[in-house]
């Protein structure tokens, strides 16, 4: 069997690393054909030289340093093509790679989800806000089964109905943390720290998601997207906290019997799928481990303490570029929160007051080009909201 061809996209963060220990893990399997990071120069040089993808790209930086940082770690037979700038990702996106491994942060990862969809690469999905922001432009570019899911919840669901038929679906079930402040009361995350949020009780993850985790956004987020990849109406979908996630969610049937996906909580097992969909690699992770005793509990969401889930839920029904500015609203508090210039409770309640203030305006969902003049509407009004200086204020783009 010839290597899958894989590009890498947010290759220096936590899910691209795990996705190359899985690549390096698998010889033979796969076969790096890009790489594409933010700022991370040194890593990405690394990561090339072990590699040596043909095409290797960055968000910032210069193309001269980067180009001396592959010169450096690689050896001299190693000449990638070589690329800079905030297109970049979207250039190494298009490459028609068999698979597209898109683990960028935000909605800055739409274009590039849009190139592999448009290249015909098999998608996996991990940056799930290119999904929210783009909606059904994203599954509308998607043939069916193009895009696989690799969030750990959705790779669970797509896993419980592998050869099974939607029509039998009753409603899907979203397993969630409840996140480092779970049990906590409203008043009492007033004053919790940047440094309490990123302390995820059981995953390594980026700055940003472990804070969406925390805020629960992250579980908003989820459900729209499980309504996108599922075609599920948000009443058909629940989330249940289990603080363990060993269960990494369920599928619920019309004759009463559910399917559930269980597996230790790392990110191994999804993303290895990511990559070889619908086949399974062989010792990818260990199993759960049945021979200790263990308790696993499942709790009710407290949406008083933590509205994100409801205002995702509302968003979603509202339709149009609403998800959109859910989550732009989103990604500029989630920055003043780590800035020290607001506090936990105000993240979402930044959000809710930018969806607000969208009811009604002129944004919608019609072309890409729209639904990102609505994520840069909600920056903006995120910021003008927070007392920061917007596009318009400092004179330069968002
Ligand atoms: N981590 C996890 O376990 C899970 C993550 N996800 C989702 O996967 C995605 C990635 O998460 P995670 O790996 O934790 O995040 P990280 O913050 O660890 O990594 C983000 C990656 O994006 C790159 N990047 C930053 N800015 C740009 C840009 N302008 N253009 C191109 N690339 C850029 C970063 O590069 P650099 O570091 O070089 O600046 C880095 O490689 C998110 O959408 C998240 O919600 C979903 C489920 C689980
Ligand atoms: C691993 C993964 O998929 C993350 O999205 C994870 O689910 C975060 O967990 P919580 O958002 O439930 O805390
Ligand atoms: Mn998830």
């Amino acid at each position: 069997m010839s290597p899958r061809t894989v590009a890498v996209l947010g290759s220096t963060g936590s899910i691209g690393t795990q996705a190359l220990e899985v690549v390096a893990a698998h010889p033979g399997r796969f076969r790096v054909t890009a790489l594409s990071a933010g700022g991370n120069t040194a890593l990405l040089a690394e990561q090339a030289a072990a590699t040596r993808a043909p095409l290797v790209v960055a968000a910032r930086g210069s193309a001269e340093e980067l180009a001396a940082a592959v010169a450096a770690a690689g050896d001299p037979s190693y000449r990638p093509e070589i690329l800079v700038g905030e297109d970049a990702a979207t250039v190494a996106a298009a490459c028609g790679a068999d698979v597209v491994l898109n683990g960028i942060t935000g909605s800055i990862g739409l274009r590039p989800t849009l190139a592999a969809l448009g290249a015909g690469s098999t998608l996996a999905l991990a940056n799930k806000e290119s999904l929210i922001v783009g909606g059904p432009l994203v599954t509308a570019a998607a043939a069916p089964g193009q895009i696989v899911p690799v969030d750990s919840e959705h790779s669970a669901i797509a896993q419980c109905l592998r050869g099974g038929r939607a029509e039998e679906v009753r409603r899907l079930v979203l397993t969630a943390s409840g996140g480092p402040f779970r049990g906590r009361s409203r008043a009492e995350l007033a004053d919790v720290t940047p440094q309490q949020a990123l302390a995820h009780p059981n995953f390594a993850m980026g700055r940003v998601i472990t804070t969406n985790s925390a805020t629960l956004v992250n579980k908003g987020l989820e459900v729209i997207e499980a309504q996108l990849l599922f075609g599920i109406p948000d009443e058909r979908i629940d989330v249940v906290v289990h603080p363990q996630q060993q269960v990494h969610s369920m599928v619920e049937f019309h004759d009463g019997s559910t399917l559930a996906q269980l597996g230790p909580p790392r990110m191994l097992v999804p993303i290895a799928l990511g990559l070889s969909w619908p086949e399974r690699l062989v010792e990818v992770d260990v199993p759960c481990d049945w021979s200790r005793a263990q308790t696993w509990e499942f709790h009710p969401l407290d949406d008083e303490a933590f509205p994100a889930v409801r205002l995702a839920r509302e968003a979603g029904r509202a339709g149009g570029a609403a998800p959109a500015v859910y989550n732009a609203a989103n990604e500029v508090a989630v920055d003043a929160f780590h800035d020290r210039l607001i506090g936990f409770t105000a993240i979402v309640e930044t959000v809710e007051r930018v969806l607000e203030a969208h009811t009604g305006s002129e944004h919608d969902a019609s072309s890409v080009d729209s639904v990102l003049a609505a994520d840069r509407w909600a920056r903006d009004r995120a910021r003008t909201l927070l007392g920061l200086p917007t596009a318009q204020t400092s004179g330069g783009p968002p």
